[in-house]
């Protein structure tokens, strides 16, 4: 599959809706410290806004909630994957994508037949403690090479750094704090969707 060369991700059903209309293609909903009922809530919501805009939905975590509420696309981390029903996301037909930091998580991701891989962090983060230095993008064309699906790079990636991202062999370039805390979020995403059109046009 093809992935869109831009994955925002957003904390919550809020900042989907801000974010979608301005042309997302791609997101990740990443909810963390909310309740049962909010987390179903706010899945189902952001089902729902992106069928209304053509937009691949990929819900972080909760893979239970993600086959309840049939939604298409789950991410999973590597402590996520060795506690979660492999068997039971692949035969509800979730697609998966899962993170890497190593040569030994990236084995582990491989072994559960993903949808996509992601590499992180390519820069530093200051979204998360990471006990992982920057990989570079010497890494991504690394990961491109060993893998034969597609490959998400994410960490400290801004609008500025897209492009060697994905010139370095990522499908597609995710990020959180550059539009999150940019003073017009609405507009960074578009400055990033235009700046990732050559990307997009290549599929
Ligand atoms: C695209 C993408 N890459 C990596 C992550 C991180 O997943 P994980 O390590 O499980 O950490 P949390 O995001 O769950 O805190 C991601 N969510 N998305
Ligand atoms: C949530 C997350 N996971 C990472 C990993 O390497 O697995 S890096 C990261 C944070 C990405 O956010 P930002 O664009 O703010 O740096
Ligand atoms: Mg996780």
């Amino acid at each position: 599959m093809k992935l869109d060369p831009f994955y925002p991700i957003v904390p919550d059903f809020a900042w989907a809706a801000r974010l979608v209309p301005q042309g997302v293609r791609f997101l990740q909903l990443r909810i963390k410290d909310a309740s049962a009922e909010t987390i179903r809530t706010e899945i189902a919501q952001t089902m729902q806004l992106c069928a209304e805009h053509d937009c691949l939905l990929v819900v972080n975590d909760y893979w239970r909630e993600a086959i309840e509420l049939r939604a298409e696309f789950i991410h999973l981390g590597q402590e996520d994957l060795a506690a979660a029903d492999l068997g039971a996301i692949k035969r509800a037909g979730l697609k998966l994508g899962i993170s890497s930091h190593s040569l030994e998580e990236l084995g582990n991701a491989k072994a559960a037949e993903p949808d996509y891989v992601a590499l992180g962090p390519v820069y530093e983060t200051k979204l998360k403690k990471m006990p992982w230095a920057p990989q570079g993008l010497a890494r991504i064309k690394q990961w491109r090479a060993a893998l034969d699906c597609p490959l998400v790079a994410i960490g400290g990636i801004t609008v500025e750094r897209a492009a060697g991202v994905l010139e370095a062999g990522a499908d597609s370039a995710s990020v959180i704090t550059d539009i999150v805390t940019d003073q017009n979020p609405e507009a960074r995403t578009r400055q990033w969707i235009a700046a990732t059109e050559r990307w997009r046009e290549d599929r």
